[in-house]
């Protein structure tokens, strides 16, 4: 996608208007508007504690605003449970890596497509028997790009292996927008090539919005990026705009993104 996103009306995934969120006395997220486009690959950056993983907890459901509205496409969100935001087409991984250890692979991701059509996991049924599931189960295990390791044990996965995995299970519901905190995290620069170039597959026609602390890979992949500093957004623009945006330097990127 082209990052000449200015001025153009452009179908929107998600929105949050004026959204607060505070813990007590602790006002941590202090009036945070934005807007992804449908299909665009959005980050948010900002400094630790800047409440980037409070911000998804909000729109996935996690936690409630404590004002504010979110909508996902027209539907107004927030407030509801994050199961039913899920069904509604929002999925989300979470920093740590969030997989079943001794289930194999074709399993996991089993259990994410049968989640995806409320199937319990039961097993005297013949679930295998299910065509559909079994079909979107191996779709999955082809774009992942984990085949050969169907029957692998997904504890015994490689580190970044066990990520494309749980990105798959984040798949497995066919989710219309994707929040994915810190993918990368952890990873040598090679297994984070390798993952950049998966989500660039992956995601194609889905919105993604992405917190991700490594800024090669947020500049590479994203086609704007939005700036949190202590719960508000300073700036949202596309990657080059935001490099040069000496608010954002002195708020937060410093020397980082300059070289
Ligand atoms: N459940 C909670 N109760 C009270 N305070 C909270 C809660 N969750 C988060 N906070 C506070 O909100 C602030 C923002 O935290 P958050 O984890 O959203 O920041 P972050 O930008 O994701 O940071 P990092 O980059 O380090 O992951 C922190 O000061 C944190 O202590």
């Amino acid at each position: 996608m082209s990052t000449q996103v200015h001025n153009q009306v452009r179908p929107i995934a998600l929105s949050l208007r004026d959204v607060n969120k505070s813990f007590g006395e602790a006002h941590i997220i202090r009036g945070v508007n934005l807007e992804l486009f449908e299909g665009e690959r959005h980050a948010i950056i900002g400094p630790n504690g800047a409440g980037k993983s409070t911000v998804f907890h909000l729109i996935s459901g996690q936690f409630k605003p404590s004002s504010g509205e979110i909508r996902l496409g027209q539907q107004l969100i927030s407030g509801l449970p994050a199961e039913k935001i899920n069904h509604l087409g929002l999925a989300r991984s979470f920093q740590i890596t969030n997989i079943f250890p001794k289930l194999s692979v074709y399993e996991n991701l089993r259990l994410g497509v049968m989640q995806r059509f409320g199937m319990q996991y039961t097993l005297w049924r013949p679930i295998a028997g299910y065509v559909k599931v079994r079909e979107l189960t191996e779709q999955l295990l082809e774009q992942v790009r984990l085949t050969r390791h169907r029957d692998t044990l997904g504890g015994e996965l490689s580190y970044s292996e066990q990520r494309s995995l749980e990105i798959g299970m984040t798949l497995a519901s066919d989710p219309k927008v994707l929040l994915l905190d810190e993918p990368m995290a952890g990873m040598s620069r090679e297994e984070t090539d390798y993952t950049v170039d998966l989500l660039r597959e992956l995601t194609a026609g889905r919105t993604l919005m992405i917190v991700e602390h490594d800024m090669d890979v947020v500049f590479s992949l994203c086609d704007r990026i939005s700036v949190l500093v202590y719960g508000q957004v300073v700036a949202t623009d596309t990657p080059e705009n935001i490099r040069n945006n000496k608010q954002v330097q002195e708020a937060y990127l410093g020397t980082e993104v300059a070289a």
